[in-house]
């Protein structure tokens, strides 16, 4: 491990596949003891992922909890202090995805995807601060937010506003937090080939009449670099954004997309 960089003790939402998971296996090679998060359903998968931690040679910890539920989150952020000793950098990674016409969104997909991809940030970002101050010697808070939180794609559209409302939720904490020593910013990812985006290239194919496959060429095509991102490109932003180099920065909101958008 560089000098500039401590060890950390890191949890990790969303972490049994995808971004996540790339995210817990480049902090656990970083030096750090990460902890990770997904949902029941995925929990075989979850405790691969611890399974490859520990024998990167770091500790590890399972910590199942649904992230839109206020309790559950409170009890991950509990058994994780208890089962690692503390907290030092919450990765509240945990999101989902609807391709959807905006007229033909209901209420409840529109609240169902929103209790998800913001309450539930707001709740990791909380428990995450809550147990930090309680250490008295600061933190980093780091949150999944997208391009979409600088230009939303159509079809995307409550997508995109929920990870709009990340990048101010992300900014107002920086504010709010910063006199505790703990700094908060948001990875902006562009197009990730994960499960994430087999499933937005499905939906799209169906709303634009195009084969499986073409959408996500076709979106490709949008991509300075000229490829595909892959989790490990996000896990190397969010390296830096966990360790001491990232200090100085905070309310941050940034773009890791291959040359997508320009701000
Ligand atoms: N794939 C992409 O192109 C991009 C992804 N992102 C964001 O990055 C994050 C990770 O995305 P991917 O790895 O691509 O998605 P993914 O779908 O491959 O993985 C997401 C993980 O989050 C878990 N999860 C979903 N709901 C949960 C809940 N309520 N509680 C706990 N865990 C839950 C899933 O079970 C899954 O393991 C998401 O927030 C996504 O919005 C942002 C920009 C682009
Ligand atoms: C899934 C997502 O955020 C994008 C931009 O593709």
């Amino acid at each position: 491990m560089p000098a500039h960089t401590k060890s950390r003790v890191v949890l990790v939402t969303g972490a049994a596949r995808g971004i996540g998971k790339g995210i817990a296996l480049r902090l656990a090679a970083d030096g750090h003891d990460v902890a990770v998060n997904d949902i029941d359903a995925n929990s075989d998968q979850l405790k691969a992922v611890a399974d490859e931690i520990i024998g990167l040679g770091r500790r590890s910890a399972v910590a199942v909890a649904d992230v839109s539920d206020p309790e559950a989150v409170q009890h991950m952020v509990d058994t994780v202090a208890s089962e690692l000793g503390r907290l030092d950098v919450m990765i509240a990674n945990a999101g989902v995805a609807q391709v959807k016409p905006l007229l033909e969104v209901t209420p409840e997909e529109f609240d169902e995807l929103m209790s998800i991809n913001l309450r539930g940030v707001h709740l990791c970002y909380n428990a995450a601060a809550k147990q930090m101050i309680k250490q008295g010697d600061g933190g980093k808070i780091i949150g999944a937010a997208s391009i979409v939180a600088h230009r939303p794609f159509p079809l995307l559209a409550h997508y995109s506003a929920s990870k709009w409302a990340v990048r101010g939720l992300t900014q107002a904490a920086a504010m709010e937090w910063a006199q505790y020593g703990i700094t908060v910013n948001a990875y902006c990812p562009g197009i990730v080939g994960t499960a994430m985006w087999d499933h937005i290239d499905e939906k799209l194919a169906e709303h634009e009449g195009l084969r499986k496959g073409a959408a996500i060429e076709k979106y490709s095509e949008l991509i300075h670099l000229g490829r595909v991102s892959v989790p490990e490109d996000v896990a190397a932003f969010v390296s830096y954004l966990a360790s001491s180099d990232s200090d100085y920065m905070t309310g941050q909101s940034v773009m890791i997309d291959g040359g997508i958008q320009f701000s």
